[in-house]
């Protein structure tokens, strides 16, 4: 278990509130914002330019319908242009964020995004009294794993975990990597029983079968601290504080289990 565990929801960078449905645009328009205030001060020299120039003499010469096709096609490639670079833009901007909320070993959520759903969740709970609960999942003597096979195989079995804990969570629960070996699911609109027979049943998924042979074939366990929200919470911090010392409590108890606080 990381040294830091205990202190982590003292950080007020943990529990940073992001909100998420204006940020998107936000976003967008604070990275676009000075590629169009670029153009436009370059727009505005070139359209001088242009109206300055002489039609050349080629073009005198061309008859009405022949004009007419020369500005219909001006106006199409311009559009053509345009929804290209719309299109190549709103790719990009969907990349950029895919890369911000994902942690890169395992395609799971980062921390990051995880902070910014628990403080969704944690709105919904001050509105509409709607309870969710957090489970820290805690790989057991990982260092193992790096000490006797390597560090590559250990990320294997990193990312073997994180897909069978993706594939055993409920559909609206959303698993992220939080640290070295550790994962945190969020768990909206649950209760305590609820959660805890999410919590067995990702005990007994990773217990059951050994992981691949990419990951050693090595059978991991895990321990899970499993908190939910309170009415005496304060925040965020104070469930995620909970979950961690229940962690702490599944670890010392002989790991291998679930210890729900409070
Ligand atoms: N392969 C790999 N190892 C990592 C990564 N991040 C952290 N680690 C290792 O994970 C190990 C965690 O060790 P500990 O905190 O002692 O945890 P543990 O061995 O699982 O022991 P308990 O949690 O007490 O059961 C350390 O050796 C870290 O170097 C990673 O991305 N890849």
């Amino acid at each position: 278990m990381p040294a830091t565990c205990g202190s982590r929801c003292a950080s007020s960078r943990r529990c940073t509130a992001r909100c998420a449905p204006t940020t998107a645009r936000a976003r967008a328009w604070t990275i676009s914002s000075p590629g169009i205030l670029t153009a436009s001060a370059f727009a505005v020299p070139i359209a001088r330019q242009l109206l300055n120039m002489d039609v050349p003499q080629e073009l005198q010469r061309l008859d009405g319908s022949a004009l007419r096709s020369l500005f219909v096609f001006i106006i199409a490639a311009a559009i053509f242009n345009f929804a290209f670079m719309a299109m190549v833009t709103h790719r990009l901007l969907g990349r950029l964020r895919n890369l911000s909320e994902r942690d890169a070993l395992t395609n799971l959520f980062n921390r990051r995004a995880i902070e910014r759903d628990l403080q969704r969740e944690w709105h919904r709970w001050q509105r509409r009294r709607e309870r969710f609960a957090v489970l820290i999942v805690d790989l057991d003597h990982f260092k193992q794993v790096n000490d006797t096979l390597g560090h590559p195989v250990g990320d294997e079995v990193l990312r073997q975990t994180a897909e069978r804990l993706a594939a055993h969570a409920r559909e609206t629960d959303e698993v992220a990597r939080i640290g070295g070996e550790e994962f945190l699911v969020l768990l909206p609109a649950t209760s305590r029983e609820g959660a805890l027979r999410v919590a067995e049943r990702l005990l007994v998924q990773l217990r059951a079968q050994p992981l691949g042979p990419a990951a050693g074939g090595v059978r991991m366990t895990a321990s899970i601290g499993a908190a939910l929200v309170e009415a005496g919470d304060t925040d965020v911090a104070a469930v995620l504080a909970r979950a961690d010392r229940a962690l702490y409590g599944a670890k010392s108890q002989g790991r291998d289990r679930v210890v729900f606080l409070p």
